[in-house]
């Protein structure tokens, strides 16, 4: 290459690193380094060097996010491994009886992992050697739909992990709360249906056939688990998590290691008080043994893990019906 392409290839790389380590702080960290101003002045020279040269675009690249095309449909796309569904319980008498069920097939005591059970819809991210190359809904859990296009506008979904691993990683995608009433106002003001909740809103969102659509939708994630947990150096669900943070991504910071079901419950009453204040809608709290080799010993059933349990709150909806009701008597 010419003297002069080599410094706008350098120029071209630095830019891309600087602005997804800026994205990766805004969106991922929530807590960016530089103002919008100056993430806008590098991106807009970016765009400049890659229509002047397009042979410098890579796939990585932040200006990669919205793709051009507008599909036809979505492409299937077969889990190797399948996306289980959680069995599903409503008191702390079933939180018990699954901690006895638990205990008896270990016969020993375990510890938990809990995490917050954001509302939203299943995806599954394929990467190999660090880079995105597919994402997909889970479906049925065995077929899901390949919606990578979508998820690629997806800012705190990384293109490019910090190392170049291969795995597929798996999480809920998410409308925060603060969009969801945005997005309904606007299409109210368009005289457009408005949809009854963020995970509608979010699914909706996500089944976008043009990705430029879905950009506008300010999405999020937060990833809970790999695949095949083989492919992380974990060998525990809470210091997964950490591991999945440190590749890129963004985990759910309210996750409680658990040494006792009474602690579990704690959480569990906590969050119950705590979840309006959050910035995303939850349905509950998750409840995972923490150990790898442990689960493995408890093993799924035909449809869901017997490792794994979703304790549900009760809607907020209804209960604030039912007490209007008793108001009104
Ligand atoms: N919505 C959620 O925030 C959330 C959902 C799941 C699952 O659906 C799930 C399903 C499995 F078969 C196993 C583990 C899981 O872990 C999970 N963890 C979470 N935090």
């Amino acid at each position: 290459m010419k003297v002069v392409e080599q410094s706008i290839v350098k120029r071209a790389k630095e830019l891309r690193n600087q602005l997804n380590q800026y994205s990766y702080e805004y969106y991922v960290k929530d807590d960016p380094s530089v103002e919008d101003f100056v993430y806008d002045s590098l991106y807009q020279e970016l765009v400049k060097i890659e229509n002047n040269h397009p042979e410098l675009v890579s796939e990585d690249s932040p200006t990669q996010r919205v793709g051009g095309r507008v599909l036809e449909g979505f492409e299937k796309v077969e889990h190797d491994i399948p996306l289980y569904s959680l069995n599903d319980v409503f008191n702390k008498e079933d939180i018990i009886a699954f901690d006895k069920r638990v205990q008896k097939a270990l016969n020993r005591q375990v510890s938990y992992t809990c995490e917050l059970k954001i509302d939203g819809l299943s995806v599954s991210l394929r990467y190999e050697n660090g880079k995105l190359v597919q994402g997909a809904t889970r479906g049925d859990g065995t077929v899901g739909e390949d919606i990578t296009e979508n998820l690629r506008t997806v800012r705190s979904i990384p293109l490019q992990l910090k190392n170049s691993v291969s795995l597929e990683a798996r999480g809920e995608c998410y409308m925060p709360k603060k969009s969801f009433m945005r997005l309904n106002q606007h299409r109210e003001e368009e005289g457009q249906d408005v949809f009854a909740n963020p995970r509608n809103a979010a699914a909706g969102s996500l089944r976008q056939l043009d990705s430029k659509i879905t950009a506008k939708r300010n999405l999020s994630t937060f990833l809970y688990s790999v695949a095949d947990t083989g492919s992380l150096a974990s060998s525990t669900q809470f210091d997964a998590l950490q591991e999945l943070a440190d590749l890129g991504f963004q985990t759910n910071q309210e996750r409680k290691l658990c040494h006792s079901i009474d602690e579990v419950w704690d959480y569990i009453e906590d969050f119950q008080e705590k979840r309006g204040d959050l910035s995303y809608e939850i349905d509950g709290v998750v409840i995972k043994v923490n150990d790898f080799d442990q689960q493995e010993k408890l093993g799924y059933t035909v449809k869901a893990p017997r490792w794994a349990i979703a304790y549900k709150f009760p809607p907020e909806e209804a209960q604030t019906t039912i007490q209007d009701i008793q108001w009104t008597v």
